[in-house]
């Protein structure tokens, strides 16, 4: 199982998202109490939501990361100071498919309408004005308000860590520290080394927009290129590039305004290739699940063929080839569906990882081609930009995709989008002084 993990961040991701950014690890021996002590001294740490799942004290092998809150553009780790920004952006397009049989999966994105449901369960206390499209839209003023949203209501999707310790975002489920005056002081003497601001809410907002502008900036790099950079999957063009229920874009509105800026993201950067493998979910979940269900059909016929079928690896060269027909007409065939499942697997995962940007104060002289290199106004940083939980998602899981996804889209119908629409809320509102009259007939 290990070495399937390391072989698909290998063979597939990298290919994917690019050398730099990928760093699919390897797998070492532990003695086997170590791990135990470890097991022991960890569980305690744990949320609460994550202690369904165990950690595997038997088997003695585990998987090796770096350290992805530190650089990685250096092979040996260095000790100046280091800050580390850790986004899981989640999906960053509205579905294009024809497929789709709600009109509402055309306008609003899945992250804006699971953050009703998210809070109705009770997982968040309030909903996040993140909205993903913002960020993907390569617009510095939409990355900018994205960000900002981030930084008020981390969920999980923003941790910041200095020196590999967290100073900002959720501990634990319930624990989220959002005091923008205490991540100001963190902050500080990364940005204002000489001192020279007095603190203060000005100096916290300063601090604050000098920080959102080094991500945006780091998000916009190019560090790398790929194997898979030329494979268009879908152009952007072809879904909506804004989010009806994104705050800027209510904002926009109500300003008069109706045309929202995407201004394309640049093709070597992470949020680039993060997109264009998230596309690889051409058909929507709802496209998908008829082509999951001829998949299982043939496996109850023949399971002998799971193997051949490479359903849970050898994540190899092969699996990676057969990735890349794009070909669109179902021709009734088992190996159509196939290529569509493992497609769409690949985009579940590239909508669930987070991006780790890892930055260190340098000096003038310090830049060069290995060490590229972020400005702000009174200091540089070297930075690095990485890809983070790239393990492939369970073919078994298409099934709960597919009722979730019904679930988010009907919360929100029912709840949310009833009550934003002036003739349904008019409706309700009628509703609520009516009186029936029954007359005899
Ligand atoms: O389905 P989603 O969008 O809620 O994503 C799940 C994540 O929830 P989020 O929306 O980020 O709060 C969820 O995040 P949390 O564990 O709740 O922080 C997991 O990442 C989950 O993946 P897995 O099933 O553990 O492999 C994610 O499930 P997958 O759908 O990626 O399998
Ligand atoms: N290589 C790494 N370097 C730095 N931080 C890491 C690394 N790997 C994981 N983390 C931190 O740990 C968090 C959880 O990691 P990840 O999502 O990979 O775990 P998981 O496998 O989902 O955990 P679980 O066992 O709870 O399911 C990440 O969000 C990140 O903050």
């Amino acid at each position: 199982h290990l070495q399937n993990i390391v072989d698909f961040g290998k063979h597939v991701m990298k290919q994917f998202f690019g050398e730099n950014y990928v760093h699919h690890g390897e797998i070492i021996q532990l003695p086997l109490d170590f791990v135990r002590q470890l097991c022991l001294k960890i569980q305690p740490e744990r949320p609460e939501s994550r202690c369904d799942k165990d950690m595997d004290t038997l088997s003695g092998y585990a998987m090796c990361l770096p350290n992805l809150t530190r650089l990685q553009t250096y092979r040996f780790v260095e000790h100046r100071p280091i800050l580390c920004i850790e986004i899981k952006p989640k999906c960053g397009f509205i579905p294009f498919s024809s497929h789709v049989s709600q009109e509402i999966k055309h306008k609003v994105c899945r992250y804006c309408m699971h953050q009703h449901l998210k809070v109705a369960n009770g997982k968040w206390k309030r909903p996040s004005k993140y909205c993903p499209l913002d960020l993907f839209s390569g617009n510095k003023q939409r990355m900018h308000f994205a960000l900002k949203s981030l930084l008020q209501e981390a969920q999980n999707n923003l941790k910041i860590f200095k020196n590999g310790e967290l100073i900002y975002g959720c501990k634990d489920d319930q624990d989220c520290v959002s005091d923008w005056n205490e991540l100001a002081c963190h902050l500080k003497p990364f940005f204002f080394p000489s001192n020279g601001l007095v603190s203060g809410p000005h100096c916290t907002r300063t601090i604050v927009k000098e920080l959102i502008h080094v991500i945006t900036m780091t998000l916009l790099s190019s560090t790398d290129a790929c194997r898979a950079g030329d494979m268009k999957t879908v152009p952007v063009s072809q879904g909506r590039s804004y989010c009806e229920a994104s705050a800027f874009n209510k904002e926009l509105v109500r300003n008069g305004k109706h045309k929202l800026e995407s201004s394309g993201l640049p093709r070597g950067c992470l949020l680039y290739k993060t997109l264009q493998a998230q596309m690889l979910d051409t058909l929507d979940i709802e496209g998908l699940y008829p082509l999951y269900s001829r998949v299982e059909q043939y496996l109850e016929e023949f399971p002998e063929e799971r193997s051949t079928l490479q359903i849970d690896g050898p994540y190899n060269e092969a699996f990676y080839e057969k990735l890349l027909d794009l070909s669109t007409e179902d021709d009734g065939t088992v190996a159509f569906a196939l290529t569509k499942v493992q497609q769409y697997r690949i985009a579940m995962t590239a909508k669930d990882c987070s991006i780790m940007i890892a930055l260190s104060p340098c000096l003038q002289d310090e830049c060069s081609e290995q060490r590229p290199v972020v400005l702000t106004s009174k200091s540089r940083f070297t930075f690095s930009v990485s890809v983070l939980d790239l393990d492939l998602k369970p073919y078994e899981s298409i099934p709960h995709q597919y009722k979730l996804d019904g679930k988010i889209v009907n919360y929100y119908l029912k709840n949310v989008q009833a009550k934003d629409d002036p003739v349904m809320s008019n409706l309700f509102k009628e509703n609520e002084d009516c009186t029936l009259v029954l007359h005899k007939v």
